[in-house]
């Protein structure tokens, strides 16, 4: 190694804990949802140097510690939250630095008077609504969607009974976080409607479905969503929709001594389950003009 060089200044840690935090102490269970990242400043140059790795706190080890302290402190706030980890870190050796940084995301209950209200969110910021209207000749066809609806039941998701091979290692769950973002597109059989009124009545259709339907699999929560938006507005004919299985993986907390208690959860971003269903009314004809340009299933 040259001594032409001096190692300035350099910290490290792990970045983008997804971090789901489940209070279920009230049949309403509160949800902290956080992107947290540790950095430490230190005694770590050997590292840089020398490869020694005396003095590292695995990354690992830190974002492990982000889960563990989630348990044990809870999360009642970023800042409070960030105080903790960083009280944690600064106590340790070599540590004479940290930085500690989240990203909270805010989420909405959903579901008021249906069985699922108390357990189910939608993402606050809410969704894009999308539009399509297509001609051809002195036929007009309009298609109305959403996309980015971002919603969650923390318990009332179940998934058993299905096969298991030589690769099946996926445990039975009778109870898991259900999350997806949902994209829908609808096909009007009509161009004179309250467009606003539909779309409403659709979205608070969809919602109410997801949040009241106790899910066996997201195939079967999709279903009722677009079941729930044909009987809500008879001027649509059929509804595709696509959702993304956002997994929150159980944190298994047992080499810390912890239970975890279906409390904290790893939000993962890939991959995912992508389930996507077209529900169609019975006895009404397909028109393929109108999908011209839309997005197919993707
Ligand atoms: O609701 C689900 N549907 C699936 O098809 C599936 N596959 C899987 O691994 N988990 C899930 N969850």
């Amino acid at each position: 190694m040259s001594s032409s060089y001096v190692l300035g200044p350099n910290q490290y840690g792990k970045a983008e804990c997804r971090l789901v935090r489940v209070d279920r102490y009230s049949p309403a269970h509160v949800l902290s949802d956080l992107n947290v990242s540790t950095q430490l400043r230190g005694d770590f140059a050997a590292a840089y140097t020398d490869g020694d790795n005396a003095h590292v706190h695995a990354t690992d080890t830190q974002k492990n510690t982000v889960y563990a302290l989630a348990k044990q402190h809870g999360v009642p706030s970023p800042e409070g939250f960030l105080l903790v980890l960083a009280g944690h870190w600064r106590e340790q050796p070599w540590v004479t630095g940290t930085q500690m940084t989240a990203e909270q995301y805010a989420w909405e209950r959903i579901g008021a008077g249906t069985p699922g209200s108390g357990h189910s969110f939608a993402r606050a910021g809410g969704e894009t609504r999308t539009a399509v209207v297509q001609t051809d000749g002195d036929d007009t066809f309009v298609v109305g969607g959403l996309t980015g609806l971002v919603v969650l039941k923390s318990t009332g998701s179940e998934f058993a009974g299905f096969p298991r091979d030589r690769f099946t290692t996926l445990p039975e769950t009778d109870d898991r976080i259900l999350a997806t973002s949902v994209t829908a597109w609808w096909r009007y059989t009509t161009t004179d409607l309250d467009w606003d009124a539909a779309y409403a009545a659709i979205r608070a259709a969809m919602v109410d479905a997801f949040a009241g339907t106790h899910s066996l699999a997201l195939q079967q929560t999709i279903h009722a969503m677009g079941a729930a938006a044909l009987d809500a507005v008879p001027e649509v004919a059929e509804i595709r929709i696509s959702c993304p299985n956002k997994h929150h993986f159980e944190v298994d907390l047992t080499p810390f001594g912890m239970a975890n208690g279906g409390e904290v959860f790893l939000a993962a971003d890939r991959p995912y389950g992508l389930i996507q269903a077209t529900i169609q009314r019975a006895g009404v004809p397909d028109e393929p003009r109108a999908w011209a340009s839309v997005p197919a299933f993707a």
